[in-house]
């Protein structure tokens, strides 16, 4: 066995550990609020728990009764609120180099005097920089987890839904379906009109099954010309349903191609979540479903339990 050199503690050791314990005390409880706010902002990219930090800071110096705070960041509201009311009102527009990062209205039962707006300018310069860094890092987070063609969940995001269900199901019993919906003859499509009129059609069929579903139900985009739907907390005749709704919205779509109008068909696989098996064993059983339905001659519905 090799030997392993002893450390060498040297007697300014407990000295320069108690520095480093004040130094991290003064760090952690700068006396400014203006240094305080900048070191805590630093230490996340979460917009939330910065916003949260902003409003616990902000309301020390200038008390108010609601902060809200709203973004629009790439398709999705971004909201944060705290506390309600008051009538008194002031609100910004976060805008840093030609960019707008959310508005941020403050209310309150008084009046905000000149002092205390000039206050809350000071305080929101100092916090811009890093809400602008949470936001780009949100944005791409969503850009992540989104397919750029339709606007809808990528299969990224699937999957990691998918892996969450599963999880739910088994600790709480709960029912969860998958939906999946494929394209007819989309090859044919690309094939008379070209891929810039495919392209429209896969926007208009996830634009068609967004308007069908429940806001608790999500679509993804899973593959080319494939699209998913998880139902959380919904059997089989009940997904077999929703099915049958987005099939029906998919051949409503008509898109004018000139000469002729172009319409489109979907066929569906439904499989609900059985106990014990692995999300990869669900999402083959909803394939089957679906191969089944294309093989009955398309445009259909079929659910997994009434082929097995
Ligand atoms: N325009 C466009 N086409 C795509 C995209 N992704 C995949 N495709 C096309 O989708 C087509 C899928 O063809 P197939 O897998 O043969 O399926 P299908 O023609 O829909 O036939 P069935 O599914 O059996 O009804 C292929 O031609 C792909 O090139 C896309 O993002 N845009």
């Amino acid at each position: 066995m090799k030997n392993i050199p002893t450390i060498q503690r040297s007697a300014s050791q407990p000295k320069k550990l108690a520095d480093l314990c004040q130094a991290h005390q003064e760090w952690v409880s700068a006396p400014d609020v203006l240094t305080r706010l900048t070191r805590r902002l630093s230490t996340t990219l979460a917009l939330e728990t910065q916003l949260g930090i902003l409003a616990e800071e902000l309301g020390q110096i200038i008390p108010f009764d609601s902060m809200n705070y709203r973004h629009r960041i790439n398709r999705q509201d971004f909201v944060f609120s705290t506390g309600m009311g008051g009538p008194h009102r002031c609100e910004y527009r976060l805008n840093l180099e030609g960019n707008c990062y959310g508005t941020l209205p403050l209310n309150r039962r008084q009046r905000f005097s000149e002092e205390e707006l000039q206050g809350v300018e000071t305080i929101i310069s100092v916090a811009i920089c890093p809400l602008r860094n949470a936001c780009q890092y949100l944005a791409i987070e969503q850009a992540a987890l989104t397919d750029a063609l339709t606007g809808v969940a990528n299969k990224r995001a699937l999957d990691e839904e998918l892996a969450r269900c599963n999880q739910l199901a088994q600790r709480h019993n709960q029912q969860y379906s998958l939906i999946l919906c494929d394209l007819d003859h989309f090859k044919t499509i690309n094939d008379n009109h070209g891929h810039v009129v495919g392209d429209h059609v896969l926007r208009m069929a996830a634009e068609a099954m967004e308007r069908s579903l429940r806001t608790s139900d999500t679509i993804y985009r899973f593959g080319g010309e494939e699209f998913a739907v998880l139902l959380p907390l919904t059997g089989g005749k009940d997904a077999r349903d929703v099915a049958e709704r987005l099939r029906i919205a998919i051949g409503n779509i008509r898109i004018d191609c000139g000469d002729t109008t172009l319409s489109v068909t979907t066929s569906c696989g439904v499989a609900t979540h059985l106990h014990g098996e692995t999300t990869e064993q669900w999402i083959a059983r909803a394939d089957e479903a679906l191969y089944q339905a294309k093989h009955l001659g398309r445009n259909c519905t079929r659910v997994f339990a009434s082929i097995s």
